[in-house]
């Protein structure tokens, strides 16, 4: 395979393209998909990994470059895996605080016990638009859904994130730490060793 020098992130998430842009800023260079175009495709697909696929494609159509996406969200066991793949549209388009005033709602009164959840990450990672066979990685991540928001760091649903490997919310982790063991950080690892660059 051809090595990559050069790709787009397919992502208009400003805490996500920050931390992808850590990961592999060193070894590649990357751009925002902002940079080409603005239209942001509908995620139409019923996983995870094809909202990744149809976010790289796109991306790699309007660039002509190599395009990596991220699709992810959070899935939370007392509520049958939601909000999954409609992490970004739980509250329907309102933004990452009221998606989080949705999440404490919809726990609220359940004991910590009852608080399992994991981040998803998967990436797919297309040549070109058309390529016939994506790269595809994943990353999970567990925790469990806090009571009130803690800490400042991170992005979306960092402060309800508890990271019992570290005994402190995900938004309370260095942005360095948080790359090195978070659901992106591991499926990070595996398209760095499918690419060559581990
Ligand atoms: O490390 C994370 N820390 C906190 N929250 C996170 C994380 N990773 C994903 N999330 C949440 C944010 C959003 O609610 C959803 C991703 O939705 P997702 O469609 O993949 O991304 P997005 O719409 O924000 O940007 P884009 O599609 O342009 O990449 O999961
Ligand atoms: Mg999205």
């Amino acid at each position: 395979m051809q090595p990559i020098t050069e790709l787009v992130l397919a992502s208009h998430n400003a805490g996500k393209l920050k931390e992808l842009q850590a990961m592999l800023g060193k070894d590649i260079r990357v751009r925002p998909v902002s940079d080409f175009s603005a239209i942001e495709p509908e995620e139409t697909g019923l996983s995870f990994i094809e909202n990744a696929i149809l976010k790289a494609r796109h991306a790699a159509r309007v660039s002509g470059l190599p395009a990596l996406a991220d699709d992810s969200g959070l899935a939370v066991a007392a509520l049958g895996g939601a909000p999954g793949i409609y992490s970004a549209r739980y509250a329907d388009g309102q933004g990452d605080a009221a998606n989080n005033a949705k999440l404490l709602a919809a726990l609220q009164g359940l004991p910590d016990a009852e608080r399992d959840a994991q981040f998803v990450c998967t990436l797919a990672l297309l040549r070109h638009a058309e390529d016939p066979l994506p790269i595809l990685c994943e990353g999970l991540w567990h925790g469990r859904i806090l009571h009130a928001p803690r800490g400042e760091q991170g992005f979306g649903y960092d402060p309800l994130f508890w990271v019992p490997e570290r005994d402190c919310s995900s938004a309370e982790l260095p942005a360095a730490e948080k790359n090195r063991i978070s659901h992106r950080a591991k499926a990070m690892e595996i398209l760095r060793r499918r690419l060559g660059i581990a």
